[in-house]
């Protein structure tokens, strides 16, 4: 069994079947690609693995625990971290101030700063913000205020903050969205790094050049249900994925 093992999850929205009987599991430091066409279910798969939704049924089990009913914040201290398709950073902060926030709540499962004593363990998070900056490549960067940075930095910035929680599996929704390509090999590069420490990660994503580039192994989705699973070499030909694919984005 992988460090993280999902078995026959089923997620239902009204009249749809969102997720009809998913299985997977991913092995301990691998980079493992979720694909398929738009409204295949990925999102929704990654919302059970982070509590944001809870499967009507299954098991989703993380380094031996099982996630489903635990809150957002649990799941976030055994140890996942999720990265956004879009930004979610502080834009009035600096740089640091915005790598902190995350580490303070995954220490405290909160961010509840204190009028009355200082954050406890201050200068621990600084240290262990400028490193997740320097990781990224951001350190020069650190006092400025994170709403002057570029798209593709503010990008880079969000991963910080997600290193910075020191996962032991990341999940990534898109990381390159709407990058230029000089961007996009970037954050290819950075995260090959990242997967070289030995962390685990889920990546959606629909630029193939992308997936292609970090993948160990690759899930299809198609109407909520995993065709096939597989390494990339055999991605590209297989004709049930094509199938899926069919009208859609291309591989
Ligand atoms: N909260 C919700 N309520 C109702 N339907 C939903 C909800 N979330 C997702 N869906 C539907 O479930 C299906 C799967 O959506 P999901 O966003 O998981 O697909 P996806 O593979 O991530 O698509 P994309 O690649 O376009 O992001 C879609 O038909 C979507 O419209």
């Amino acid at each position: 069994m992988g460090i993280l093992a999902v078995q026959n999850v089923n997620k239902r929205f009204g009249g749809l079947q969102a997720l009809n009987d998913v299985n997977l599991d991913v092995e301990a430091s691998t980079v493992h690609a979720i694909i398929g066409p738009n409204g295949a279910g990925k999102s929704t798969l990654l919302n059970c693995f982070v509590g944001r939704l809870i499967p009507d049924t299954g098991s989703v089990i993380f380094d031996g625990v099982s996630l489903i009913g635990l809150k957002p914040h649990q799941i976030n201290q055994a140890g996942v971290t999720r990265v956004f398709q879009t930004p979610e950073i502080f834009g009035d902060l600096t740089l640091l101030e915005n790598v902190m926030i995350p580490a303070f709540a995954k220490r405290d499962g909160a961010f509840r700063p204190s009028l009355w004593s200082p954050l406890q363990g201050e200068r621990e998070m600084r240290e262990a913000a400028e490193e997740a900056l320097v990781s990224v490549g951001m350190g020069a960067k650190r006092h400025e205020i994170a709403n002057s940075l570029s798209r593709g930095d503010k990008r880079r910035l969000e991963l910080a903050m997600a290193l910075v929680q020191k996962p032991k599996l990341l999940l990534l929704d898109e990381p390159t969205a709407g990058m230029a390509r000089a961007d996009t090999n970037a954050t290819i590069d950075l995260l090959k790094e990242i997967a070289q420490t030995g962390v685990t990660m889920v990546v959606i994503e629909h630029d193939m050049h992308v997936v292609f580039s970090l993948a160990d192994r690759i899930t299809v989705l198609a109407q909520g249900a995993p065709i096939v699973e597989d390494l990339p070499e055999n991605i590209k030909g297989n004709p049930k994925v094509q199938e899926a694919y069919l009208g859609g984005a291309h591989l």
